[in-house]
């Protein structure tokens, strides 16, 4: 059994939906976890995170929603090493603008920069594509689950 932080960058609430549903499902096979929709940086670092799964949107011009920005920022300043740490990202975006689910992707490289573990390559959800990805969710979270 896992302990992960679920932590949401989110600026209309579809990718908080998401990580509720991540919840869920990751709860559904033992493992506990918590969705963070305001993040903090001790939240992170705690002793007690073994995985973290970021679901985030990308907002402005290939941005980290406001939400997730100020954690995503003091990451980058104080640069926790973190390598007994796993993640995972669910990137969701938008393809008809021009950088396409980039907020996730940002997230994904800084924690790849801190030295977590990837467990699994990011999941990209594109809001043009499918307004409801919980399929594909399901079936990323099983992928996710085999690693833990
Ligand atoms: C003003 C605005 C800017 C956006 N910029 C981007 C972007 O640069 N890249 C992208 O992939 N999606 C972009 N999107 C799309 C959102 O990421 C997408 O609609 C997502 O589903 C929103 O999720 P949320 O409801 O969790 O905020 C933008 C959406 C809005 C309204």
């Amino acid at each position: 059994m896992a302990n992960i932080k679920i932590l949401v960058g989110t600026t209309f609430g579809a990718t908080q939906e998401i990580a509720e549903d991540c919840a869920a499902q990751l709860k559904a096979l033992g493992h506990e976890a918590c969705v963070l929709r305001q993040p903090q940086y001790d939240d992170v670092v705690a002793e007690d995170t073994e995985v973290l799964l970021v679901c985030s949107a990308t907002i402005g011009q290939g941005e980290v929603p406001e939400n997730l920005l100020p954690l995503y920022l003091e990451l980058r300043d104080r640069f926790p090493l973190m390598p007994q740490v796993g993640f995972g990202v669910i990137a969701r975006g938008d393809s008809s603008y021009d950088d396409f689910a980039e907020g996730g992707r940002q997230v994904a490289d800084l924690l790849r920069e801190l030295q977590l573990r990837e467990l699994v390559s990011p999941l990209f959800l594109d809001a043009c594509e499918t307004m409801d990805p919980e399929a594909e969710v399901d079936a990323w979270i099983q992928g996710l689950a085999a690693k833990l």
